[in-house]
């Protein structure tokens, strides 16, 4: 059944051969109930960064990386690592070697390393795990059909039969080779029936059966029971369908960890995890930003912050997000997306205008919060447009947040002002620059920096000393009457003094600068020919710094002539600051 209308649909049918490929067929749970459940706390994670991530890596991690790798999982505070598939190599066997005999596993630290059900490997699997405080064995044997037909040519008994002989096996071994360890909760069992999403899940079910009626779980003695989307075929909810029906119908569920595993080859592997735990999973199994086969398993830095932003604890750490994506570079040799989710360069970020001002808007309404109940703004209840959580709680800054491209509008430009300058621009003035900016990316192309944006500035508003540059300032007033200015101005290069008087010491520059130029058009200088007029519009000031050494910023809107423009002011001195302010408006002109 469909629920998709085709109203309106232009579309051609594809050249593609879509008809090569047959829909999944979905377990069938009409009575489904994980839709109303919601994820309230973090599962139990398992990193296998050190085996399905590093058996896909173009350069699998020498043993310095893979140590650093462990190291960063320990840290971040992962309790359930999988460093390896000890029977594949000698690197990998010695590195599970490299943790025990140089006691580097943490108390509280599960290791596991995963073997096929074969009596050759799964010794040598646990020969690799003499001496350790603690491990688990896990051994996986694939259950679907296509995998029992082409790659086994086994019958179905067979296939459940390699389980089963497998377990025996781990166990017979252990006990000859692992001491103390077996039959404590310190020696852990794992069992994956491959490909589970593409198996029949009854069978599937009387597999792990099966293997469980061999480990005999019981209180102290679980079993994981770990259910793999090894490729990733069929929506989320099926995965979702799948889990609850095997949860219901699995004995011993007291002392059975369900596991996923999922796989990233539709690009849903975070939803498809989410829904999993919905209909009942414990534990998931995945790797730092998605790496694993092809498209690489499920990302745990994604589910983990996916938990954080939604108020839960997501039992990890990634404060430190950037150090945690440098480090996983340095050892896989791969880079993370830039728009990778919470950690990719781009991510907190808004390129266009319209994101850029609804973002300044809200950190100002945030700060605006925080200083009203006298807090910091770490400690408010987040919320701000089009940032789903605080780029500071994962080590990022503000200052990233906003980049500015020929898309973007007054909004980022006036952030980067403001951020980096203390500079609070007039609604107005932000229009102006921000027109002037868009100039300068549209015809340069790309992204402008803040250092540009503020050459741009700068060279705009702050740094034309043609036609005129201030000199120097007497003002004088007396109570009730106008204020008397004397100004030493440069014009165009020849030092004049103006003097003028009005109401407050703009009003009388104003007035001065309109006599020098109606004076000097009298007199018929063709210098003075197309300069018009000069009247201040609208005025703001604000302090950049607060002491003694405090610099303010005047912002003018005055009208010269027939244009409209924006003139700023820096000076210890606010009437100088003005008058800067006005200069800087008139040679704009
Ligand atoms: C979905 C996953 O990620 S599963 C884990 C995948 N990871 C790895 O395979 C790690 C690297 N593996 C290896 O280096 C090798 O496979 C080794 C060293 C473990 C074994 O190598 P080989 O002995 O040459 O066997 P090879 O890998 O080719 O395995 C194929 C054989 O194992 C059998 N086999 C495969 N998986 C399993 C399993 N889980 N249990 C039992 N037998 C298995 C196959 O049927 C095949 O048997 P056949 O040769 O009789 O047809
Ligand atoms: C070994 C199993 C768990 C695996 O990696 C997979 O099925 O993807
Ligand atoms: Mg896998």
């Amino acid at each position: 059944m469909t629920n998709l209308s085709n109203t309106a649909n232009q579309q051609g049918t594809s050249p593609m051969p879509f008809a090569r490929y047959t829909p999944f067929v979905p377990v069938d749970v009409p009575d489904r109930t994980w839709p109303t459940w919601k994820v309230e706390k973090a599962p139990r994670w398992l990193s296998t960064d050190l085996r399905d991530g590093n058996q896909a890596l173009i350069d699998p991690m020498t043993p310095a990386r893979k140590l650093t790798m462990f190291e960063l999982l320990v840290s971040m505070g992962y309790k359930e690592i999988e460093v390896g598939f000890p029977s594949a190599s000698q690197t990998d066997f010695d590195f599970v070697r490299k943790l025990i005999d140089e006691d580097r596993i943490p108390d509280d630290v599960q290791i596991s390393v995963l073997t096929q059900a074969r009596e050759d490997l799964i010794e040598r699997t646990v020969d690799s795990l003499v001496g350790a405080p603690r491990a688990t064995v896990h051994l996986y044997n694939a259950t679907a059909p296509l995998f029992q037909r082409v790659v086994f040519n086994v019958t179905p008994d067979e296939c459940r039969n390699i389980a089963v002989r497998g377990t025996e096996m781990v166990m017979k071994y252990a006990e000859e080779r692992l001491g103390g360890l077996v039959g404590s909760e310190a020696f852990g069992y794992q069992y994956s029936p491959e490909i589970f999403t593409q198996s029949d899940t009854d069978f599937a079910l009387s597999v792990c059966e099966a293997v469980s009626d061999v480990w005999q779980p019981e209180a102290g003695r679980e079993i994981i029971l770990n259910l793999p989307a090894t490729v990733e075929m069929s929506t989320p909810n099926t995965y979702a369908d799948q889990i609850e029906y095997f949860g219901r119908g699995l004995t011993r569920r007291e002392h059975s960890a369900i596991s996923l595993h999922p796989h990233n080859d539709r690009g849903t592997a975070v939803a498809a995890t989410e829904l999993g735990l919905m209909a009942g999973a414990d534990r998931v199994e995945g790797c730092l930003f998605g790496h694993g086969e092809r498209t690489g398993n499920v990302d745990l830095v994604t589910l983990a912050m996916n938990l954080f932003s939604q108020g839960i604890d997501p039992q990890v750490d990634l404060g430190d997000i950037d150090e945690v994506r440098r480090t996983v570079e340095y050892c896989t040799n791969l880079p993370v997306h830039p728009r990778h989710p919470y950690a990719g360069d781009l991510v907190y970020t808004a390129f266009s205008g319209s994101h850029q001002d609804a973002i300044k808007k809200g950190l100002e309404d945030l700060d605006k919060k925080a200083a009203a109940l006298g807090v910091e703004v770490g400690e408010l209840p987040w919320e701000a447009p089009y940032l789903p959580i605080d780029p500071k709680d994962v080590g990022r800054t503000y200052e990233a947040v906003i980049r500015v491209n020929s898309q973007s509008g007054k909004g980022g430009v006036a952030y980067v002002l403001k951020s980096e300058h203390k500079l609070d621009l007039p609604r107005r003035a932000q229009i102006e620059f921000s027109r002037v900016v868009q100039q300068r990316t549209d015809s340069e192309g790309g992204e402008i920096t803040p250092e540009e944006i503020w050459a741009v500035f700068r060279a705009e508003y702050l740094d034309r000393e043609t036609p005129l540059k201030l000199n120097s300032v007497h003002t004088s007033s007396a109570a009730g009457e106008k204020d008397q200015l004397t100004v030493g101005v440069y014009v165009d290069g020849e030092r004049r003094e103006l003097t003028g008087a009005g109401n407050g010491p703009i009003n009388a520059f104003t007035n001065a600068l309109n006599e020098l130029v109606e004076a000097e058009q009298a007199a018929g200088n063709p210098a003075y020919a197309a300069r018009g007029e000069v009247r201040v519009l609208d005025y703001h000031e604000h302090a950049l710094s607060s002491g003694g050494d405090a610099i303010a910023a005047a912002y003018v809107e005055c009208a010269v002539g027939e244009k409209v423009l924006w003139g700023v002011g820096l000076d210890a001195n606010i009437v100088t600051a003005s008058l800067k302010a006005v200069i800087s408006a008139v040679n704009r002109g």
